[in-house]
């Protein structure tokens, strides 16, 4: 028998009933409250959708994988341990308390320990001693554990829920526990509330064909996939006329490029359907790939750059024109490398694909014998064709409009950067000044940038600097030291690289807003460029505090829900340690840049001067500092910041390119000239034009509706079915999931359309709802089963449980409901 007491939901729907029953003839059902004035988000279909996903009614292979990726429907009808915890309070405090422990003990209920190695593993506590406790993982193994290190575990029904947020317990181990579990069913997708998470596969899952395409635009599933991020993402720019932003975080590595492949494969199909764009699309991250992507120390084919993609639609959703925008490019990759590493695909790519008229006109050899990049002993990625590669660039290049002339160009420039870095030096005089080495090298760069290879020389081996004014002295030649003039050709062969690289994107940029974020870099030894991609990552992390709490506040407030208040850690104090004049790290960064006294050990002093009261900056030993990052704590080397930091090229090598035939080192020149010119940008360092350029990204990405997807590396193999726990962890934490789920908790986490809750529920009730509308239909079946009033507000659209444990309880306490009520009918 079940008996139901009143709730204060009870009396809150009887005063609504009875100010609709004033206002309405008797026979009307009760009404829904009013929205209010302002404008709603419309919510997705998609989420009240039943999963009824047969693609073309002939795809079972897609609708089992489609199954495959949400656990919910078949996982919620196994038995149910109803005796449930969860209405404890924190959970960090649950396993503290003597009661609580004696709770976990008596109804056997799982937790998690730490073991020795690591290694959470789960098991019931047999029982306590002081701090310690006695922990069953099974088959009479009994481990002694500190009881501070003990979580509560999700009960096993819970294993594998798509969105983290229905989990119960939501610590460290329950969420790497229940990633692992869906990895190992190759689902790689699921929810953290707002976010996505997205754990790399390393193999193909078969889960972005065509037909999941097809499935996800019908929404016949709402499993989740980055296809069911772009879809809202796409459908909310239809509604809303909000233009929307995918912003893809994770490590080297993790998947973000191939993650915002495929976003851009779906909004390609439904933004136009039509073969051309998505081919151009192709033939776009084929060539950025060729010129931006090297293989390095745990990524084959990492991205060296940050980028911004704009896919414009027009008003009926059609695609109308890309735009690319890259940020960061590792210039000095170009000339010098890390072992085991290699510079750009593309040069190997040369030197292994072209045919023998080619290597003729550009004096080609083989990839090992250019000092640029032989010198890591790293020439070739397994399983990868560079020759082939080649091929499918050269055809890229003709799609994307390339002529034959500007191909040639494109060509000769990159054998040129070749050879530069084979052109030697030797010493002339006493003082060490040098000239290059009269060879091959020097002859074969001249030749294809179209100058004399004594321009060439004299450009790389001496410097002119205007005398004082008033002397008479006219202009001095510096002569160069080897260090100087190695600098000096270095410079040379990394600005056309760079230049090279804006020309290609300016031509392919007729066609997509995706923005792939920086990989992240904690390494021991982390270098300008590190620096640089963590603070953009800081950047985009307050980006992504603000609007996941904005949305969510926002969402309560269109809603009806009100008094939540949403508490978040705000990373500007770290920010301002950068971008603070004039003594922010940047600035002080300039300042000794273009001090001539200057060199790396007195920037360090200087920094630690300045910066020491800092909370987020630690001076070190040596060269080095550290920087406290939202991620975790970085360690720098300041070993050719200065250097990095200024990136200019001396007058004399802008002159020898405007002086040189061919037509790319003229526009290079042109091009190096106007930024000398810029009345903002010729004394301002690669760390202040950054900050620039990133306020102004940010300020793009204002102006649009952001979704998070976070790409986790589940292995530093690159292998899959390897997940290594620590390395998610470190990751889980970097991506600040565990601040979202922090975020979601303390609102209402646990939040399901009144559409759906009918859908999945209205059955259960004992009593025919005579109105069929689904807010109705949730809130009987929230009476019926006599819900406490505190564990939950209803919204217009939703309704909301404070935490995702109540939901849980809910929905398994209707189960098991349910359960009995057909045993009884069966009976
Ligand atoms: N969804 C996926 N399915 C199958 N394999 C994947 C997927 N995502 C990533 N991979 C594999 O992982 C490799 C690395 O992915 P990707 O290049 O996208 O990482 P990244 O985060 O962009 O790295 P980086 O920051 O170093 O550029 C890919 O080459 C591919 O082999």
């Amino acid at each position: 028998m079940f008996s139901f007491a009143r709730s204060s939901l009870e009396e809150m729907l009887d005063s609504l009933r009875q100010r609709d029953d004033g206002e309405k003839p008797k026979d009307m059902p009760p009404a829904l409250p009013c929205r209010p004035p302002s404008r709603a988000r419309v919510i997705s279909g998609r989420w009240a959708a039943q999963p009824t996903f047969n693609a073309d009614g002939e795809n079972c292979g897609v609708e089992d994988k489609v199954k495959r990726n949400t656990l919910w429907g078949n996982k919620r009808r196994k038995d149910v341990n109803v005796d449930s915890p969860y209405n404890l309070g924190e959970e960090k405090r649950v396993l503290e308390g003597s009661d609580n422990i004696v709770h976990f003990i008596q109804n056997k209920l799982r937790v998690w320990c730490r073991q020795s190695r690591g290694v959470w593993a789960s098991g019931t506590i047999e029982a306590t001693s002081g701090e310690e406790s006695f922990v069953s993982l099974g088959n009479e193994n009994v481990v002694k554990v500190s009881t501070s290190y003990l979580f509560p575990a999700n009960p096993e029904i819970l294993d594998g829920v798509d969105d983290l947020m229905l989990l119960s317990y939501l610590n460290e181990p329950s969420v790497l526990h229940n990633l692992k579990y869906r990895y190992s069913c190759d689902m790689i997708y699921s929810k953290a509330g707002a976010m996505l998470i997205a754990v790399n596969p390393f193999k193909d899952v078969e889960i972005y064909g065509r037909d999941f395409v097809t499935a996800y635009k019908q929404k016949a599933t709402d499993s989740p996939h980055v296809f069911a991020v772009a879809d809202t993402a796409y459908n909310e720019m239809m509604n809303d006329g909000v233009s929307q932003s995918l912003i893809i975080s994770g490590e080297y590595g993790a998947g973000k490029t191939e993650t915002a492949k495929f976003a851009m494969k779906y909004l390609a199909a439904v933004g136009g359907g039509n073969v051309e764009i998505e081919g151009q699309l192709l033939q776009a991250s084929c060539i950025l790939e060729a010129f931006g992507n090297a293989k390095t120390s745990r990524n084959d084919n990492a991205s060296r750059f940050g980028e911004l993609v704009e896919i414009h639609f027009t008003e009926v959703g059609e695609i109308s024109g890309v735009k690319i925008q890259t940020f960061l490019l590792e210039k000095s990759r170009v000339v010098e490398l890390d072992p085991a590493e290699r510079s750009y695909h593309i040069f190997y790519q040369l030197c292994a694909g072209a045919p023998q008229t080619l290597r003729e006109r550009l004096y080609l050899k083989k990839a090992d014998e250019y000092n640029y990049l032989s010198q890591s002993n790293c020439l070739v990625i397994n399983d990868v064709d560079d020759a082939q590669e080649f091929h499918k660039l050269m055809e890229a290049l003709d799609n994307v409009r390339i002529s034959k002339e500007e191909k040639d160009q494109v060509l000769k420039m990159l054998a040129a950067v070749l050879w530069l870095g084979n052109i030697s030096f030797q010493v002339i005089d006493n003082e060490n000044h040098v000239e290059a080495s009269i060879d091959e090298a020097l002859i074969s760069a001249a030749r294809l940038l179209g100058c004399a290879s004594n321009d060439l020389n004299q450009a790389l081996c001496a410097h002119t600097i205007d005398a004082d004014k008033d002397s008479d002295k006219g202009s001095i030649v510096q002569k160069f030291t080897l260090q100087q003039a190695s600098d000096a050709r270095d410079a040379l062969a990394k600005w056309i690289y760079a230049c090279l690289f804006d020309w290609l994107l300016e031509k392919i940029n007729k066609l997509i807003d995706v923005a792939n974020d920086f990989s992240s870099s904690h390494l021991q030894k982390n270098s300008f460029e590190q620096l640089c991609i963590n603070y953009a990552n800081e950047r985009l992390q307050q980006h992504f505090n603000r609007h996941l709490l904005k949305l969510e506040q926002q969402e309560y407030e269109l809603d009806g829900i009100d008094g939540v208040k949403v508490d978040f850690v705000d990373n500007q104090e770290c920010l301002d340690l950068f971008e603070k004049k004039p003594n922010g790290l940047f600035s002080l960064l300039d300042e000794e840049s273009k001090s001539p006294d200057a060199n790396d050990s007195t920037l360090v002093t200087k920094l630690k001067q300045h910066l020491s009261g800092n909370p987020f900056f630690k001076g070190d030993k040596g060269r080095a500092f550290a920087v406290r990052h939202f991620a975790g704590e970085v360690l720098y080397d300041t070993n050719g910041f200065l250097k990095k930091n200024l990136d200019t090229l001396n007058t004399e090598l802008i002159e020898l390119l405007s002086s040189c035939e061919g037509q790319f080192p003229q526009t290079f020149a042109i091009k190096m000239l106007n930024q000398s010119l810029n009345p903002d940008a010729p004394k301002q360092g690669v760390g202040i034009q950054l900050k620039g350029q990133l306020f102004k990204l940010m300020h793009q990405l204002e102006n649009t509706k952001p979704h998070f997807i976070c790409c986790i590396k589940p292995n530093r193999k690159q292998l899959p079915s390897i997940y290594d726990e620590d390395l998610v962890l470190q990751q889980l934490r970097c991506c600040g999931v565990f601040e979202v789920v922090r975020i979601s908790r303390s609102g209402y986490p646990a939040q399901i359309t009144h559409q759906k809750f009918a859908e999945r529920y209205g059955s259960l009730l004992l009593e025919t709802n005579e109105s069929q509308d689904p807010l109705s239909i949730s809130v009987a079946v929230l009476k019926q089963f006599n819900v406490l009033p505190e564990m939950y507000q209803i919204g217009y659209t939703k309704l909301y449980l404070r935490t995702g444990q109540d939901l849980c309880d809910t929905v398994d306490m209707i189960l098991f409901l349910a359960f009995l009520l057909r045993l009884r009918l069966e009976i």
